[in-house]
C-alpha cells in the first residue's frame, strides 16, 4: 500500500491570462491536478454557495424520500439519481467493509431545455432552474478549460484549433454523459471510530475529459496519488507561496475550483495529461466529521470519435515515450501504439468508453 506524503504542491492558474494554455497543460502533465482561480470562470462564488446549501437540504432528507430517485430506478436512467453507500465500489480490492454509510452521492444528468430528465427529491425539485443553471455553468468552464488545454496543446487551426475538445463537447450537437454529482461523506458514530484502513471513496481515476470540483475550506480529505507512489493531501486553498502574507480564510463559493483531467483526455493525449488516481480519507479528529462535496464530471459528447488529437505536442511525447520503450507508470508502448492505431480496441466513441467504466463499477449494462 502507498505511505502517506505530504501536500502536493498543485498550481494556481488564472484562465484568463495570456500564460494559462502553457500553464495548464504543465500542471495537468505534473499532476493532473490544477486550481483554477474563481476569476473568469463564469460560476459566481454566491451560485456555488447555493449549490451547497441545496446540496445539504438534499441530504438532510429522511432515506426514503432520496430513495425514491434512487439510481436503480428505472426512471433516473442511466447512472442518474441517488446512490446510498455500498453502491458504489471505486477500489474493491483496498476498500474496508465499514459497517455504516461511507459516501452518498446524487447524480444529475443533462437537462433538455432547463428540465431535469430524471425525478428530483421534493427538497431540491422547487430549484430544478438552480441545478440546470449551474450545471450549465460548469460545462461552460469545463469548454473555457479545454480550449486552453487545445491552444497549449498547439492543435492547428486547420484542423479546428482551440476549439478541437470544445466542439467534441457541445451540448447542442446532441446528448453527452456529462454529470452534475452532489457528495455527501456522513460523520461516523464514535463507536465507530476508522481504522486507518477505511476509505471515505476508494482509490480511483476519473471516467471523462475533465472534473470541477468544490469543496469547503474545513474539509481537507482529499488526496492524490503521487509519481512516487505516496499519497500527497490536496489542500482546500492552494499553498500560498512561502513569501506570501497569511490570507483570510476565504468564503466557500471564493476558493478556486480545482479541475482534474479524466480517463478519457489521458487517453486521447496518449497519457501527456495524466488522469491521477485520487481518494477520500477520513479527516483527524479535530476537524467536522462530516463532509461535502460537489463534482460536475464533463464528458464528451456520445458519439464523439476517439480519434488521435492532431497535435505536435502529443506526438513529440508519442515519439519520446516509444524511444525509451514506454515509461513506466505513465502507459507503456501498448498505449503508444492505441494511440497510434487513433481508435482503442472496442471504444470507437465515447460513449464506448463511459459504458465500460459504468459496467467495471456499479455492474450497469
Ligand atoms: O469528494 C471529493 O473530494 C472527491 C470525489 C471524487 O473524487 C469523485 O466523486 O470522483
Ligand atoms: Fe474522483
Amino acid at each position: 500500500m502507498a505511505s502517506q506524503a505530504g501536500t502536493a504542491d498543485i498550481p494556481l492558474i488564472d484562465i484568463t491570462s495570456p500564460t494559462a494554455p502553457a500553464e495548464i497543460v504543465s500542471a495537468a502533465a505534473t499532476f493532473g491536478f490544477v486550481f483554477v482561480k474563481n476569476h473568469g470562470t463564469g460560476l459566481p462564488p454566491e451560485d456555488i454557495d447555493k449549490m451547497f446549501d441545496l446540496s445539504r437540504d438534499l441530504f438532510q432528507a429522511p432515506e426514503d424520500v432520496k430513495a425514491e430517485c434512487s439510481i436503480n430506478s428505472s426512471s433516473s436512467g442511466k447512472n442518474r439519481g441517488w446512490l446510498g453507500m455500498h453502491t458504489e465500489t471505486l477500489d474493491p480490492g483496498n476498500q474496508k467493509a465499514c459497517s455504516t454509510k461511507i459516501i452518498m452521492a446524487f447524480n444529475v444528468g443533462e437537462f433538455v431545455n432547463g428540465k431535469a430528465q430524471q425525478p428530483l427529491p421534493t427538497p431540491v425539485a422547487s430549484r430544478e432552474g438552480d441545478i440546470g443553471r449551474f450545471a450549465d455553468r460548469c460545462h461552460d468552464l469545463c469548454n473555457k478549460i479545454l480550449e486552453l488545454f487545445a491552444i497549449g496543446l498547439e492543435i492547428p487551426s486547420s484542423e479546428g484549433g482551440s476549439s478541437w475538445f470544445s466542439s467534441r463537447h457541445d451540448r447542442s450537437k446532441g446528448p453527452s454523459g456529462s454529470i452534475l454529482r452532489l457528495l455527501y461523506y456522513p460523520p461516523l458514530p464514535p463507536t465507530l471510530a476508522p481504522t486507518t484502513d477505511d476509505i471515505r471513496a476508494g482509490a480511483h481515476s476519473d471516467y471523462g475529459s475533465i472534473t470541477l470540483l468544490f469543496r469547503l475550506p474545513s474539509q481537507p480529505g482529499l488526496e492524490i496519488l503521487t509519481p512516487q507512489g505516496t499519497w500527497a493531501s490536496v489542500p482546500t486553498t492552494p499553498c500560498p507561496h512561502p513569501t506570501a502574507a497569511p490570507a483570510a480564510a476565504p468564503a466557500p463559493g471564493d476558493l478556486p475550483v480545482l479541475v482534474n483531467i479524466g480517463d478519457l483526455l489521458s487517453y486521447w493525449t496518449a497519457g501527456l495529461l495524466k488522469s491521477t488516481v485520487h481518494r477520500v480519507v477520513f479527516p483527524p479528529a479535530d476537524r467536522p466529521a462530516e463532509r461535502l462535496s460537489i463534482a460536475y464530471f464533463c464528458h464528451p459528447l456520445d458519439e464523439a470519435r476517439l480519434v488521435p488529437v492532431p497535435s505536435r505536442v502529443v506526438e513529440a511525447y508519442v515519439e519520446a515515450k516509444a524511444a525509451k520503450g514506454g515509461v513506466e507508470g505513465e502507459g507503456g508502448p501498448e498505449e503508444v501504439e492505441r494511440w497510434r492505431r487513433g481508435v482503442p480496441v472496442g471504444e470507437v466513441t465515447a460513449k464506448d468508453h463511459l459504458d465500460a467504466r459504468l459496467r467495471a463499477t456499479y455492474g450497469i449494462e
